[in-house]
């Protein structure tokens, strides 16, 4: 039996919305239900004996919820309507929300993320900040991607990831990811012979499994694809994940076997690298010479101008950036200290002969090893 004590459970369009097209009140309802129960507050109304949890909740279904209100008959393909779709469609589902959870006496915050911004430190702080306050208020988050401000680059576009980087960012003990299936199989599950798959220890155990797209609701986006990938980074990170149908969300939450469970393979890694890595898209690169490459990539140290021989794209300061080396790899991703076209000048110079020059403020680092995540093997 999995004890957890905060949760974090994501919920797929797929799980929300009726066949005919829209929100569906009663799926809201019963999915509610259940986490409420599980919540201090549910659980004390119930007087049942499982042990209260905190639950952060990554709900999907902006973009279907906004549909029909806008005459929309299936879900459109391009970002334009998409967004329309989600600005109507997000304030319907949390109004939803807010009215179920009413029924429980629990009020709910919403929290809207860009996944690219959570990687800068500021603004990681923030969500981490917001997030924690509700919990410790009693309030029950919930996030969702900012979906009417998110570019093609930097938008997630499925929630199963960001619900990874959610789990990591407020230190829950489980993540479990609600879709139309109830499980990870090993084909189609669709077609007659596929099975399902009740525990991953490891890549080693999806050897051979087909992970297919979304399923035939229509709905949802990323299918099993980045559910896979959210649970590799999740379990990554030290945090086991569940995947199981909507109607069995009770037991995952009660720590009773269902769906699949992805067991974990990490420790817990440095907060905010994660979503470095995971959540950020390169607005340039930097080229390394050899003895910058072994400089960050072993010995783990910031990246000084001395190590860097060129310099793409058009960032500021702040930016993520890949750092490359002499053949063009990628060894590191990292947030950047200068603007693009004040690099130039800089390279290969040392800091003390910069700062002579230049000025105190131009002995800094281009990446300095905080920010920084190595990305070779
Ligand atoms: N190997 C697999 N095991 C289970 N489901 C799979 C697999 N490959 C593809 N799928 C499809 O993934 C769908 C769930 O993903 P998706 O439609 O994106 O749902 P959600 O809205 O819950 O994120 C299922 O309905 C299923 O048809
Ligand atoms: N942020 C989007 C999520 C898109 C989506 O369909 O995700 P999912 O159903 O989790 O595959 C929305 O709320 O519509």
């Amino acid at each position: 039996m999995l004890r957890a004590r905060r949760i974090v459970v994501k919920v797929g369009s797929s799980s929300l919305t009726t066949a005919a097209g829209g929100l569906d009140a009663d799926r809201v309802d019963a999915l509610v239900d259940v986490l409420a129960r599980a919540h201090e507050h549910g659980h004390r109304a119930q007087g049942s004996e499982e042990e209260p949890v905190e639950i952060v909740l990554v709900s999907s279904g902006a973009i279907a919820a906004g549909l029909a209100p806008l005459g929309l008959e299936k879900r459109p393909t391009d970002l334009a309507r998409q967004q329309a779709a989600a600005s109507v469609g997000q304030g319907l589902l949390v109004a939803r929300y807010t009215a179920s959870f009413a029924r429980y006496g629990l009020r709910v915050g919403q929290v809207l993320l860009t996944a690219d911004d959570a990687s800068r430190r500021a603004h990681y702080r923030n969500a981490y900040r917001t997030l924690e306050q509700l919990l410790v208020m009693g309030a029950v988050p919930i996030v969702n991607e900012n979906d009417t401000v998110a570019t093609a680059e930097i938008r997630f576009g499925d929630n199963d990831r960001l619900a990874a980087l959610v789990a990591h960012l407020v230190r829950a003990d489980l993540l479990v990811l609600l879709s139309d299936v109830d499980g990870l199989y090993d084909g189609d599950p669709g077609k007659p012979g596929s099975r399902r798959i009740a525990e991953v220890h490891g890549p080693q155990d999806l050897d051979g499994v087909e992970i297919g797209s979304a399923g035939k609701a229509g709905v949802g986006t990323g299918g099993m694809v980045t559910k896979v990938e959210a649970a590799r980074i999740a379990t990554g990170a030290g945090i086991p994940v569940v995947l199981t149908a909507a109607r069995h969300a009770a037991d995952a939450l009660a720590g009773r076997d269902t769906g699949t469970l992805f067991h974990r393979t990490g420790r817990r890694a440095a907060d905010r690298l994660l979503w470095l890595e995971h959540a950020s898209s390169p607005r340039g690169s930097v080229t390394l010479d050899a003895g910058a490459v072994a400089a960050v990539v072993e010995r783990r140290t910031s990246l000084l101008p001395a190590g860097v021989t060129g310099v793409e794209g058009d960032f500021t300061a702040g930016d993520p950036v890949d750092l490359l080396d002499e053949n063009g790899h990628i060894v590191a991703r990292g947030l950047v200290n200068f603007d693009a076209r004040e690099l130039p000048r800089l390279l290969g110079r040392s800091t003390r002969d910069l700062a002579r020059e230049l000025g105190a403020a131009y002995e800094r680092e281009v990446v300095h090893r905080d920010d920084l995540v190595v990305l070779t093997g």
